[in-house]
């Protein structure tokens, strides 16, 4: 199967830390893991004592199976022999209803580490900054949250336990064959060296088949979330066969290396088995010269054979729990990079909480840039009094965002500092600050839900009554009524089903229900028609009355509306003023801006 070459020449959806994986087996790692079995810890006593009791149950088997043939059959007591075949079936019950309860508690507990992980990680995710999203497509931190974690899943119910159960069934076989007989249990472990060399080397090349396994799956699923994201765009550029083209040349990767890494691991099975047949012709040749000088039973030579199956097996599980560990531990791995990622803007140990503000914002020289060296903000100095609205205007890339970015302080700046009411935003609370700004961003989230659920989103507190009067503040009550069940209206996710203007009018009645003295808003530039365009004025007006707002303005009618104008370019101030005023610098830039904008109506018209 031939890769196509387009997929094989692009380096889409290859992430840096997919190359984590080659890491070598970790001890640290392991004990890391360990950490989250510590508060089932009550629970998995029973588990182990279980596990000790179903494994003692099945060695006591052959060697009463062994006894039997020696004492009751040889020794002429065949009357015995109904006493041994009811221990056996009582050890039978007994394993029986250990290994119910082991696998029982054993997957809830499982399950509950299962939800503590998925828990702490979406948890700690929440807490990061923007930074870590800039660095990572979504998609590949919806695979860490989902595949990875389901990975642990199996360890953790499954694995950790049956790791117990292999090696307490080991040493307890090994003791008991060295036991019954010295010279024959050595005779028959010569065997175990060669099995251990023979997997080690092979152990090796599982894991490397197992690893691009894993990446290959990783950048599936990255694809596939990008795609249905953007399934739209794909659909209207009619992307659809060259974006199948690529998947299908990541999918066959994915067969293959599924193939090689699955021929691989089965390939452990038949050298064990191997070797374990040659065991048993030891065992047989050794034992019958043993029985020959009266050393050996015709019984214990019996359950010697017995011991022997039941050594084999454990082993072979060994390896491939080894290989269900790798994939565990790449996994956990890959967590454990999020875990250890600390938040960029974090509160001082001593952060007080912002008290209620009026609103004055004051941005001191404000230097700041992404990525080192590429200033997106170059000494912003700007006075801001409470109640007053700015329009922030400028270039696509001047750096409007990134003032609104530092204000929410979602960064923290280079030099200067952002202060409200006086207080620098870096020796407040982040919770203290935020809640007291409202966003209304360009592309306004609608979360599945209601539409009322939507508005409440806002003030999750606020009253029915309350949503309604926000809805009919902004105008946006008529169409809400008009949908099929008013308030009730399930909308899809995104709010697919809303027209654009609609869903801006739902963000305005959810930040006004929030009412923050800070609003900042980010103008949809989708055109939208006259008497929406009115509404929404109308709206907005409602919604900035007494507050200090920041609008990242589009519309010429919000601009003129906005009590003072500020101009950006290339991350600097270059003009601030009202309308009117900016007008009258014949070579300013918002003349120039505006000017254009006018051209671009006219010709347009
Ligand atoms: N997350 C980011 N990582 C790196 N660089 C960024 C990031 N966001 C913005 N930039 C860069 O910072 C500069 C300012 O961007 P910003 O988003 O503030 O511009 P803007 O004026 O809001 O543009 P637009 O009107 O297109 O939204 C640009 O050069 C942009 O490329």
């Amino acid at each position: 199967m031939q890769a196509p070459a387009k997929e094989q020449n692009r380096s889409r959806f290859y992430y840096a830390d997919d190359d984590l994986i080659e890491k070598p087996f970790n001890w640290a790692q392991i004990a890391r893991l360990g950490r989250y079995l510590k508060p089932y810890r009550k629970q998995l006593i029973p588990v182990l004592f279980a596990v000790l009791l179903a494994t003692a149950a099945r060695l006591l088997i052959p060697f009463i199976l062994g006894w039997a043939i020696d004492n009751a059959m040889d020794g002429g007591r065949p009357d015995w022999l109904f006493y041994c075949a009811g221990a056996i079936l009582a050890l039978f019950v007994l394993q029986w209803w250990a290994n119910r309860y082991r696998i029982r508690y054993m997957n809830t507990i499982g399950q509950n580490v299962i939800y503590d992980l998925r828990a702490e990680l979406f948890k700690h995710i929440q807490q990061l900054s923007f930074r870590f999203f800039d660095k990572r497509p979504a998609g590949s931190i919806l695979v860490r949250i989902t595949n990875d974690v389901n990975a642990m899943q199996e360890l953790f119910t499954n694995g950790v336990i049956n790791l117990i159960i292999d090696m307490v069934q080991l040493v307890g076989i090994v003791a008991l064959l060295l036991v019954l007989n010295f010279k024959l249990g050595l005779a028959v472990m010569i065997t175990v060296p060669i099995m251990f060399v023979a997997s080690t080397t092979l152990r090796k090349r599982i894991r490397q088949g197992w690893q691009a396994v894993r990446i290959n799956q990783s950048r599936i699923n990255s694809h596939l979330a990008e795609s249905i994201q953007g399934i739209r765009v794909t659909q209207a550029f009619t992307q659809e066969r060259e974006n199948m083209e690529f998947f299908d040349g990541m999918n066959k990767r994915n067969l293959r290396s599924w193939n090689k890494a699955s021929a691989l691991n089965q390939s452990l099975g038949p050298v064990i088995e191997l070797t374990s047949a040659f065991g048993t012709c030891i065992l047989f040749w050794y034992g019958s010269h043993l029985i020959q000088s009266g050393e050996l039973t015709v019984g214990m030579l019996f359950a010697f054979a017995n011991y022997i199956g039941n050594f084999w097996e454990p082993i072979n599980r060994l390896g491939q729990l080894y290989s269900q560990l790798l994939i565990a531990m790449a996994s956990s791995e890959r967590i454990f990079e999020f875990f250890d990622e600390t938040p960029t803007v974090s509160e001082k140990p001593d952060a007080k909480e912002l008290p209620p503000v009026r609103g004055d914002i004051r941005f001191e020289n404000l230097v700041f840039e992404y990525e080192k060296g590429r200033p997106a903000l170059r000494g912003i100095h700007l006075d801001v009094k409470a109640g007053q609205s700015i329009a922030l205007v400028g270039h696509t890339g001047s750096g409007k965002s990134t003032i609104i970015n530092l204000l929410c302080r979602f960064y923290d700046p280079v030099q200067g500092r952002v202060t409200v009411d006086g207080y620098d935003l870096r020796d407040v609370t982040l919770q203290s600050l935020r809640s007291q700004i409202g966003i209304v961003l360009q592309d306004t989230f609608i979360f599945s839900g209601t539409i009322r659920d939507n508005i409440r989103y806002g003030r999750l507190d606020a009253s029915d009554e309350e949503v309604e009067a926000a809805a009919k503040a902004v105008h946006a009550h008529d169409f809400i009524m008009a949908l099929p069940n008013g308030y009730d209206t399930e909308v899809e996710e995104r709010g697919s089903l809303l027209s654009m203007g609609q869903r801006q009018l739902l963000s305005f009645a959810r930040a006004l229900l929030a009412d923050p003295r800070i609003l900042i808003l980010d103008e949809a530039t989708a055109s939208i028609d006259t008497e929406t365009e009115v509404r929404i004025q109308e709206a907005l007006k409602t919604l900035l009355l007494g507050r200090t707002s920041f609008i990242i303005a589009h519309r010429l009618s919000t601009i003129r509306n906005a009590d003072r104008i500020v101009v950006l370019d290339h991350g600097r101030l270059m003009e601030a003023g009202t309308h009117d005023e900016l007008m009258l610098r014949d070579n300013g830039i918002y003349h120039g801006l505006i000017e254009a904008q006018y051209r671009f109506l006219q010709d347009a018209g």
